[in-house]
């Protein structure tokens, strides 16, 4: 593809060590208040990684160390094989898109992508290529000679990840890139990042979210923080099927977390627990021993109303809430003093508040976390 060869033969002599982001033991602090904990990440080359987090948690102060515009007070950061800890953010060769657009009001669509390659004194040849090749990426190519001013938001934050990628940078940092468009349009550019990152497959990523569903539709690894710290990193899917701990199970996907206890293993990865004096069983990804007491993740989705498998769990209990949300129905049920959340496929008729209901929720499903504060 013309796009790739162009990115490869103009690349700078120093994208050559590959584009990995390492984070070794950061630590950013602002007079005594630590707000990013001796944080240790990979990003491996061409991945996406997102990182979500509660406000405050740091995830922020993570993406500018990477971008050079906050100094650790120690730690490391690397980019490929090189040391950038001490670098100037104009010698790092990253691309960074912010929330808030940030455009040149005054210059045309044109001129805000070619502003990075003007700063790099790249050849006027290369510019006049290399302007065209991203807004059509981001879709954006018949609006060059617009004014940001003239542009949706959505717009104009296409032509701020056009200005972006316009340099071939070996990282494109994204910080709550779609937090300031609504959600029809942020569903769209979610599909446009995925789309970008096929067109740029070595393009590594680090992606900043409060939005769970673009962690979980963009990103290949997902890192999830609270007070500065690291508290949970995987691969996206088994960091949502797995979580290792409470604060991971809740913040990703709102889990329902039930207290068991007395785990007895079973054949496979299995295992028993109870649930006051229900038997119930369960994954046992995180290989807890004999006896443990934990918590049992049972998704919102996973509870159903009818029995599917022969290895269902069932809980009997009493509906709480009823909502009809369009395309599902939210149901809350009280099941031996604890509230729990279910959703189904919308009902003709649905359970009401105050009735019993029996849920059935298969072992392979759900899974068992650590309580244990250590592991969060
Ligand atoms: N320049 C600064 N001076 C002092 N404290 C700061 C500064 N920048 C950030 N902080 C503090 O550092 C902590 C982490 O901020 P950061 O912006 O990294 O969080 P975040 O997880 O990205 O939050 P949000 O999701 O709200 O953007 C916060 O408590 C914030 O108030």
């Amino acid at each position: 593809m013309a796009e790739k060869k162009g990115a490869a033969a103009t690349a700078a002599p120093e994208t050559q060590g590959g584009s990995r982001i390492g984070f070794e033991n950061v630590s950013v602090a602002y007079g005594s208040l630590v707000v990013l904990d001796s944080l240790t990440l990979t990003v491996n080359p061409g991945e996406i990684v997102a990182l979500i987090g509660p406000s405050g948690s740091g995830k922020t102060t993570a993406l500018r160390t990477v971008a050079g515009f906050v100094r650790p007070s120690a730690g490391r950061i690397t980019i490929g094989d090189r040391d950038v800890t001490h670098l100037a953010p104009y010698d790092r060769n990253i691309g960074m898109v912010v929330q808030n657009y940030a455009l040149f009001p005054h210059l045309r669509v044109e001129e805000n992508v070619a502003f990075g390659l003007r700063a790099r004194r790249l050849p006027e040849d290369i510019i006049r290529s290399r302007v065209p090749e991203s807004l059509a990426m981001v879709g954006m190519a018949a609006y060059a000679k617009r004014y940001p001013r003239e542009l949706s938001g959505g717009q104009q934050q296409r032509v701020a990840i056009a200005r972006a990628i316009a340099i071939r940078p070996q990282v494109l940092l994204l910080d709550e890139p779609l937090s300031a468009l609504d959600a029809q349009i942020r569903r769209s550019m979610v599909d446009e990042i995925a789309k970008l990152h096929r067109d740029l497959p070595a393009l590594t990523v680090l992606y900043v979210t409060h939005d769970q569903s673009e962690a979980l539709t963009l990103a290949n690894h997902i890192g999830i923080m609270r007070d500065g710290k690291l508290r949970a990193f995987g691969d996206t899917q088994s960091l949502f099927r797995h979580p290792p701990n409470r604060f991971a199970a809740e913040f990703l996907g709102r889990a329902n977390l039930l207290p068991v206890s007395g785990l007895s293993p079973l054949d496979g990865n299995r295992a028993r627990v109870g649930f006051g004096n229900t038997a119930l069983s369960a994954q046992n990804h995180h290989g807890m021993p004999q006896g443990s007491d934990c918590l049992l993740c049972v998704r919102p989705h996973d509870f159903k109303l009818q029995q599917a498998r022969d290895d269902s769990n069932s809980l009997t209990g009493i509906v709480r809430s009823v909502q009809w949300q369009g395309d599902v129905h939210n149901i809350t049920f009280d099941a031996g003093g604890h509230e729990l959340r279910m959703t189904s496929m919308p009902m003709s008729e649905p359970p009401q508040p105050g009735a019993s209901i029996e849920v059935h929720f298969s072992a392979a499903d759900v899974t068992l976390v650590p309580e244990d504060s250590r592991h969060g």
